[in-house]
């Protein structure tokens, strides 16, 4: 953020006299390193030292950094966080349920002036570094024609691969990224059932959704996944469980969240994802394909979880998911992983499991 954003902020949120005190704070800390001295902890000692120092050098919280070191060394623990450090790139994706192509979409971005290269995984996506503002002011997302949505998020609707007349379930649905692109390759034929306990996020779904001309197969329904199942007689074809995760894998684009995430949030997210899991598997019908995906990095959201459901569902196998994404994205045991610093764009997880007949 820039000095006199800061300098603003601290005026509005403390009181005038701390906007004095934090521009002379930033402007000597600009000093310091432009003439290369500012104070920064060397890389030494035990394995919690290195993690202080690199908590600061990075400006991630030390839990983070402990953790990453521990599942993926030093040095690519170190390039995650200058990934997350850097200012992110952001994709669209062409509204092809309103028609529109991204040829269509390409044409507008040339027209705003906004550089922009085309997704080498996914049809309709284009990414833009720069010039978001300009595409947002221009209507673009108002009108229905593209929405925001990472490639990494993209591919998980490919790992479900939904087909016209397919019967879907997205449990855990708002605000509607994956429920929409999943529509628009329904071609008006089928049903998917978006289910959230978010009302006012199903709500901006149902909205988003007549935008984009897709919402003849969608059927929102605002309910605990967890209770729903219980009461439910509904078997679909695929059933996709988007679980709520620590989002460790979208660091780059929510700079808040690394300083509002804790170790201990974990374990209850660790929990509430096995649960859901648990009442998502119900509403599979027999033959039928369960996905379960995050937008986290890490192997006790992931892996773990899927290996533990699998110990409790013997009635499920993994599915590889190498028919459905480039083998780029495809881990040694099939699942779906997109890596930040290898692809390029958010970390993601999907694992597609079938029922057995
Ligand atoms: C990762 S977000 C889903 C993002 C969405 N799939 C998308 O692509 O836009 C997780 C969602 O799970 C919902 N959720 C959390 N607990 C739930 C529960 N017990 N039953 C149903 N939905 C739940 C949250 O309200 C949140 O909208």
């Amino acid at each position: 953020m820039p000095r006199l954003q800061n300098v603003r902020l601290a005026k509005v949120s403390l009181r005038p006299g701390a906007g004095n005190m934090v521009n002379g704070i930033l402007r000597k800390l600009v000093l310091l390193k432009e003439s290369n001295s500012l104070p920064l902890p060397k890389l030494e000692g035990d394995d919690r030292a290195q993690a202080r120092a690199l908590a600061i050098l990075y400006s991630h919280p030390v839990w983070m950094v402990r953790r990453w070191t521990k599942h993926l060394g030093q040095e690519k623990a170190i390039k995650l966080m200058m990934w997350n450090n850097d200012d992110p790139s952001f994709s669209l994706r062409a509204n092809s349920g309103k028609g529109v192509t991204r040829a269509d979409l390409v044409m507008q971005f040339n027209m705003l002036k906004v550089p922009h290269e085309l997704s080498s995984h996914l049809d309709h996506f284009v990414r833009v570094k720069t010039g978001l503002q300009s595409i947002i002011q221009a209507g673009l997302l108002k009108q229905g024609l593209c929405a925001v949505q990472d490639e990494s998020a993209g591919l998980i609707v490919s790992v479900v691969n939904p087909q016209p007349g397919d019967s879907i379930v997205d449990c855990c649905a708002a605000p509607g990224g994956k429920t929409l692109y999943m529509a628009s390759q329904m071609h008006g034929q089928g049903m998917l059932y978006a289910i959230d306990i978010n009302k006012g996020r199903l709500r901006i779904l149902k909205e988003t959704a007549k935008l984009h001309q897709v919402d003849g197969v969608i059927t929102t329904i605002p309910s605990d996944l967890r209770t729903f199942a219980e009461s439910c007689q509904l078997k679909s074809d695929k059933v996709l469980l988007d679980a709520p995760c620590s989002g460790l894998g979208v660091l780059s684009k929510r700079a808040d969240l690394r300083w509002n995430r804790r170790l201990e949030d974990l374990e209850e997210l660790k929990k509430l994802q096995e649960e859901l899991l648990d009442a998502a598997s119900i509403l599979v019908k027999p033959g039928g394909v369960l996905v379960y995906s995050t937008c986290s990095i890490d192997p006790e959201e992931n892996e773990e979880r899927v290996d533990a459901f699998l110990l409790r569902h013997p009635e499920f196998r993994i599915d590889p998911v190498d028919r459905y994404v480039p083998p780029g994205f495809v881990t040694k045991r099939g699942f779906y992983s997109s890596d930040p610093v290898k692809h390029s764009m958010d970390g993601a997880f999907a694992a597609r499991l079938i029922r057995t007949l």
